[in-house]
């Protein structure tokens, strides 16, 4: 799901680059990286995590009043240093950019360009498709006197071009920063400024959690379609008024943003917790009576307290996490991830001995961590364990953005509730009705709408098919995890 930053502003933006990655480490942990421009572009980038790859005698070597940041979270080829972001290009002006969502027509743009305007990306990172889309699209304007026109119809095109989930911030140099989103406006992307006695800094984040941090005050979402240009007078110029989101990413709201982000005008921690007391219906018509209600850190917790709340019974954190552990879900491969996933939770054995115990997480994707929590339960002496997800069955693969690409890696889109249910070795396990969901981020309720395909099956973007293949094809060559490492008809461990 990467995470992206854009500071322009009358001093050194690298502090705040680094500030605001760190505050996004949460959207991907395999690699970072930063560009700077003062009279040239300095770029640095690595695998790992920010405080890895950034040390200070790093972030001296990135002066510059305007520059970029990123934190990825790996879809389109693989995790080495060189696919990481930002990528530049020399002509025109010179230009670096950086991208959150997944490009699906990766062929045919590529295709494009080369065809057309003989250009070669250097890797299979789709973000290079976008910034040389943009490029060859800016080439053909007078580029002596470019004017903002330029650069939207230049957007434009790449938004008519280009399709899947994208959201973008580009240094032009000596001209200034461009964000943009994609036609559906699938992937996260707010608007901050800072007053300086030197005058205005303008900030693009994946998410304004980061404004916070850094005393930024929000100005507005990038919407479906929507771009804003910040020229060299930091002027903002915006093309295409702000439209609600029609398909914004629901996981978004339920695993992926930080709890103390407000997306589309939408608190994160408070949709949880709305998402948490929906699934109070299913729970009470379940015929379970839990003890009490414990959630699996980090992102389960207001999940857990607003069904907690809806069915009047105990809130326990009876899981605890070591905070030296990042998350598993976003890690390439079966093996990392559990063994995150086993390095990560211990219960509490006191609270839950002998109780009967609902455990609420925000989603069962793989299965891994879910098969993992009431293994560890059980061994702690739970009586009964209700596994509970506030995120209905996921079903699809996700294509814009979250790396869960493969149909075969999805445990509910290979077995059913009560396989699943076996294989997890819970007593029940119940999941958010996908109409609850859908309705929470529905223009009745004044949101615009959400992209539920990893839910539905449906895509906002049309036929996926064809991508669906690419990417099939993609990992089987790399050998990346394409299959379930489980079968659910196989009983719960008893190790762990
Ligand atoms: O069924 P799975 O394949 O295990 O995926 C789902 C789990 O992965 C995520 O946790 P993660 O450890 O990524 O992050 P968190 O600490 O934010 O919960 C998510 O919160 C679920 O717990
Ligand atoms: N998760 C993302 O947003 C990934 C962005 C881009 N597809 C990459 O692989 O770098
Ligand atoms: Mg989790």
């Amino acid at each position: 799901m990467c995470g992206i930053v854009g500071f322009f502003g009358p001093d050194d933006v690298v502090h705040d680059i680094v500030f605001g990655l760190t505050a996004l480490q949460h959207r991907g942990q395999d690699a970072a990286g930063i560009a700077t421009f003062d009279t040239n572009f300095h770029l640095r980038k690595g695998q790992g995590l920010i405080n890895d790859v950034f040390r200070p005698k790093h972030v001296k070597k990135l002066p510059g009043n305007i520059g970029i940041g990123h934190v990825r979270y790996t879809t389109q080829g693989s995790n080495e240093t060189a696919l990481a972001q930002p990528f530049t290009s020399s002509y025109p002006f010179g230009l670096a950019m950086v991208h959150n969502g997944n490009v699906i027509n990766f062929r045919e743009l590529a295709k494009r360009l080369h065809d057309k305007y003989h250009v070669l990306p250097k890797t299979s990172n789709d973000l290079e498709l976008i910034m040389y889309t943009f490029a060859s699209e800016l080439r053909t304007k007078d580029l002596d006197h470019l004017s903002v026109i330029d650069i939207f119809d230049a957007v434009e095109t790449t938004q008519e071009l280009a399709k899947g989930a994208y959201a973008t911030v580009t240094v032009i140099a000596g001209h200034g920063l461009l964000a943009f989103n994609d036609p559906n406006g699938i992937r996260p992307l707010v608007m901050g400024r800072r007053d300086t006695p030197e005058g205005p800094v303008y900030a693009f984040a994946s998410e304004s959690t980061c404004f916070d941090y850094l005393g930024y005050e929000f100005i507005k979402d990038i919407g479906p379609g929507q771009a804003v240009f910040i020229d060299q007078n930091f002027k903002v110029h915006y093309k295409n008024a702000y439209a609600k989101p029609k398909s914004f990413c629901a996981f978004e709201y339920i695993y992926f943003a930080r709890e103390d982000s407000s997306i589309h005008g939408r608190l994160v921690a408070r949709e949880r917790v709305r998402l948490g007391k929906l699934l109070a219906r299913k729970v009470l018509a379940a015929g379970i009576a839990p003890d009490m209600v414990i959630d699996v850190p980090s992102s389960g917790y207001f999940a857990a307290s607003g069904l907690a709340e809806a069915i009047g019974v105990p809130y326990r954190r009876a899981l605890v996490k070591n905070n030296h552990i990042g998350r598993s879900f976003i890690v390439s491969s079966q093996v990392g991830r559990e063994d995150i996933v086993k390095k990560k939770l211990n219960p509490i054995r006191a609270f839950v001995e002998g109780k009967k115990v609902a455990v609420v997480d925000d989603s069962i994707v793989r299965g891994t961590t879910s098969r993992r929590i009431v293994s560890i339960l059980r061994e702690a002496g739970a009586a009964e364990v209700y596994f509970i997800s506030s995120a209905p069955p996921i079903i699809a693969p996700c294509i814009y953005g979250i790396d869960m690409a493969m149909s075969t890696e999805l445990i509910a889109a290979n077995y059913t509730e009560e396989e699943i249910c076996n294989y997890i070795g819970a007593d029940k396990v119940i999941y958010q009705d996908l109409s609850d969901l859908q309705d929470l981020f529905s223009e009745d309720r004044g949101h615009g709408g959400g992209c539920f395909a990893c839910f539905s099956g449906k895509y906002p973007t049309g036929d996926v098919t064809p991508y669906l293949r690419h990417i099939q094809e993609e990992r089987q060559s790399q050998r990346r995890d394409k299959t379930l490492s489980v079968s659910p008809k196989a009983p719960a461990p008893t190790e762990h």
